[in-house]
């Protein structure tokens, strides 16, 4: 490394589970957080944020893109700040958030899958090999202690991912079908670690639901991919909405509602953020009929992401 090398990455938000399909299934989502790296001439770590969450999230080598960063270095055989320093180098990172974080829309998988793809490109001289992204991918599966997040930031689109052991990531990644919009429905204020919607599910499942939400699962890629009219069928869900109702309330009685009416309408992750797979001629009469309740929810309208985390640009200064 040396002064005046620069690497930019975006990476998308994502919704997970999309019902039945929890900790395997992701949806790469059109907004994106935007975080770049520069090795200065000034020893330590310098961190400038901006957006969704700058005003509480630390600003030292604790912050979790920063975190990644120095995973990815570490794993190329590079130098972390320290040992810059006694080569009269540093490192300034600047993280500008656009997806609102402890949502339901993969803020901190986003972090970790940026923060890697930033160490590896710096480390490569700026371009990301498929190797690389397979790294990512395995690292912030990992990191999360689930993959639907991080898969679906890594590689976009719709990602159905499994882990073979404790220490291994594997995702296929399928093209969405066009005639399908996702909706983000976000209330105001209110947040909700992820942590916490684990921490009341139930360890055991009964063999019926078992049954019932591989078939949805199974149902839920076909719907996904080949015949949209499927959605609502293949989004119910028997594994962990109901189980976390009493952490995500005004959340469910939302899914119900748009449910009742034929929308198939999930909780995004972990919550508290409502996902529905619009078929694309309905769009906005759901946006429509969400404003007509006069809550204080925002809707928004970020389209698939296309593509997963990319290199935005590269700077060599001499
Ligand atoms: N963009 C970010 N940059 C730095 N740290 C983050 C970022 N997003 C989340 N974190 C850290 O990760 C912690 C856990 O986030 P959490 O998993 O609750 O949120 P989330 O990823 O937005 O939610 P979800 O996984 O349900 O979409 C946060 O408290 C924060 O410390
Ligand atoms: N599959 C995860 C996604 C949240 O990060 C959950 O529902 O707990």
């Amino acid at each position: 490394m040396r002064a005046g090398e620069r690497v930019a990455v975006s990476v998308p938000a994502s919704s997970a589970n999309l019902g039945p399909g929890f900790d395997a299934v992701g949806l790469g989502l059109g907004l994106r957080d935007a975080y770049a790296v520069h090795v200065t001439s000034s020893p330590g770590l310098e961190l400038a944020l901006a957006g969704e969450g700058a005003d509480e999230l630390p600003t030292d080598a604790t912050h979790l893109v920063a975190r990644a960063l120095h995973t990815a270095l570490e794993v190329c055989g590079e130098p972390w700040v320290e040992e810059l320093g006694e080569q009269g180098l540093g490192l300034h990172l600047e993280c500008r958030n656009a997806i609102p974080m402890s949502a339901g829309l993969g803020s901190s998988a986003a972090a970790l899958v940026g923060g890697l793809a930033l160490g590896f490109a710096l480390a490569r001289g700026g371009a990301l090999t498929d190797a690389d992204l397979t790294l990512v991918n395995t690292h912030a599966g990992i990191a999360e202690g689930h993959p639907d997040n991080s898969s679906a930031s890594v590689y976009g689109g719709l990602t159905v991912s499994w882990m073979p052991s404790p220490r291994a990531v594997r995702t296929a990644r399928l093209a969405v079908h066009e005639g399908i919009e996702p909706l983000a429905l976000l209330p105001q204020t209110t947040r909700l670690s992820t942590s916490t919607a684990r921490g009341v599910l139930p360890s055991v499942v009964a063999r019926a639901d078992a049954v019932e939400q591989a078939a949805r699962a199974a149902l839920l890629t076909h719907a996904m991919t080949a015949d949209p009219t499927l959605l609502l069928d293949a989004t119910s869900d028997r594994l962990h909405q109901e189980q976390r109702r009493e952490v995500y309330p005004e959340s469910m009685g939302v899914v119900d509602e748009l449910r009742s009416l034929g929308h198939a309408a999930v909780i995004s992750g972990a919550g508290p953020a409502v996902l529905v797979l619009a078929r694309v001629e309905v769009a906005e009469a759901v946006v429509t009929e969400v404003r007509s309740w006069g809550r204080t929810w925002r809707v928004l309208r970020p389209g698939v992401a296309a593509e997963g985390v990319r290199v935005e640009g590269v700077r060599v200064e001499s």
